[in-house]
């Protein structure tokens, strides 16, 4: 009897679940949106019980959409939205407050303490990461200290942390596994990404208690097997990676050097650069791509908080689409953007700027400025962020790309992706597979069950899709790059 492996992506804007065949071709899909909460500006919450109540929901809706029984499952493999932060009663399983979601600052006073008293140089060293509230650490500490009695059961060890990954591990195993995998854990601000473990000295800087966080294991590896009171059947859960590292995975980014860019809620560039860890000079993170037994493997990062979200904007905030797609028709329905840009700062500027003040500005507007013109400068501004990474990540890595691999909702735009090519004068190469987030979780948990005998099993499944090489000479890709970074750096001094 054939069987399959069962990729959970849990995403900002979604929980997908996905069955994938030997050959890594995908079988059945199911998907329930997630609603995201803004309680004030710049914060962003979701409802950690609706995660988990979409996420079983989802793989039974796959497994019937693909006519299986859950008994044809031989492993789960988690993908999650990182950092995102949950803490729950250890004996009901319960949420004490929401989610609080990767995008969110409500918790930057933290971070900017932090920075006052000189530690940004130390975490930079320890974790790789910069002192943003885009990482979970502080987020932990707002929920400990606006949940009452928080802080204190959290150090009798009544409570658990968890991003995503974790509560669902947690979840699917009925309360009996609190683990989590280098790949998420690298992105709390509390590993030290030279041992892999928590950092006793980070730990007592935030003064969160070891016991509250969950065991940091392989990414590739048996956690437990899933709660027979939920599906009927026992299945090994077997990797646990966060999405943007999933995707390079499922890109099949072994080499290093090898880069991809996700275009989803945001942007997630990512360079592999092996067993070696590169600390940015230009603004970007260090992190751990994946563990497999032995083998470590790092990555460094651009992430760019707003993309997606940008035309999730268009249409819910001022309306003026009704569904992502129609960007692709309404852009090229103009000659060009006229000279405007949209900095979509809504929620400060990540990589590689890092200033969770700054807020979205739009520039160029003539009294000919059309709703087509601001839906191109949009979707422009995605390719803008993502090439002003690429430039840092050239610079830090001492090299010129040649080529980059996409995936994510939004690259599924032809308009964007050919954009990206002639802005980053580089060819872009868009998977066949759009789904190759989940797909890199499902290598990774068919990995540790003898599903897939080893990675150049995966890359022989990889199928390839469309390519885009540029269109544009230096002097026009020179003109337009010049208007964004005066645009940029205006909405930074505003
Ligand atoms: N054809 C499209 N053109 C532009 N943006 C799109 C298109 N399709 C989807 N998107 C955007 O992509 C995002 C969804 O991508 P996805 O990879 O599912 O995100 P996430 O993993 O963050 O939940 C949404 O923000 C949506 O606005
Ligand atoms: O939900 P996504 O796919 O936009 O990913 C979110 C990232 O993991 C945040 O770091």
């Amino acid at each position: 009897m054939e069987k399959y492996i069962l990729a959970i992506d849990q995403g900002t804007t979604s929980t997908r679940a996905i069955l994938f065949d030997k050959h890594g071709n995908l079988q059945a899909t199911a998907q329930r949106e997630c609603e995201n909460f803004y309680p004030q500006p710049s914060w962003v919450e979701q409802n950690a019980n609706t995660i988990w109540s979409s996420t079983v929901g989802v793989i039974s809706e796959a497994v019937a959409a693909a006519n299986l029984k859950m008994e044809d499952v031989a492993a789960i493999g988690i993908t999650n939205q990182r950092e995102t932060t949950i803490i729950w009663d250890k004996l009901t399983g319960q949420p004490i407050y929401m989610a609080i979601v990767w995008q969110s600052r409500q918790s930057d006073c933290y971070c900017q303490e932090m920075k006052q008293k000189g530690y940004e140089p130390l975490f930079f060293e320890k974790t790789g990461l910069v002192l943003d509230p885009y990482f979970s650490a502080s987020k932990i500490r707002y929920i400990l200290d606006h949940v009452e009695g928080a802080q204190a059961r959290a150090e009798r060890g009544e409570l658990c942390f968890g991003t995503v990954d974790s509560f669902l591990i947690w979840k699917l195993t009925g309360g009996k596994v609190h683990v989590t995998d280098v790949s998420n854990a690298s992105r709390t601000l509390l590993m030290n990404l030279h041992t892999l473990d928590y950092d006793e000295e980070l730990l007592k800087l935030w003064n969160i208690p070891r016991c509250l966080l969950p065991e940091i294991k392989d990414t590739s590896c048996v956690y437990g097997l899933s709660d027979a009171s939920l599906f009927g059947v026992q299945i090994p859960i077997a990797a646990a990676v966060g999405d943007q590292q999933a995707a390079l995975f499922g890109q099949t980014c072994y080499a290093p050097g090898s880069v991809k860019n996700t275009y989803g809620t945001g942007c997630f560039l990512l360079m592999n650069t092996g067993s070696q860890i590169i600390h940015s000079k230009h603004g970007l993170l260090s992190c751990a791509g994946w563990k497999i037994g032995s083998e470590i493997n790092y990555v460094l990062e651009g992430s760019v908080f707003v993309a997606g979200a940008a035309i999730q904007w268009l249409r819910d905030g001022l309306k003026i689409i009704q569904d992502s797609s129609e960007t692709y028709r309404r852009s090229l329905a103009v000659k060009s953007s006229d000279g405007v840009y949209v900095v979509p700062a809504f929620t400060g500027l990540g990589a590689p700027y890092w200033l969770p003040s700054c807020r979205g500005a739009i520039f160029g507007l003539t009294r000919g400025t059309s709703q087509d013109h601001l839906i191109r400068a949009t979707l422009e501004s995605l390719a803008y962020q993502t090439e002003d990474v690429l430039q840092a990540m050239q610079k830090d890595a001492g090299m010129k790309l040649t080529a980059l691999k996409v995936d994510g909702g939004a690259s599924k735009n032809d308009f964007l992706m050919q954009f990206q090519s002639d802005i980053s004068n580089c060819d872009v190469h868009r998977s066949l597979i759009s789904e190759t987030t989940a797909l890199g979780a499902a290598c990774l948990a068919g990995l540790a069950v003898g599903f897939w005998k080893d990675k150049q099993e995966i890359i022989d499944n990889f199928k390839s899709g469309s390519q885009f090489t540029p269109t544009i000479d230096e002097e026009e890709r020179s003109k337009l790059l010049e208007g964004w970074h005066r645009a940029i750096e205006a909405a930074m001094k505003f």
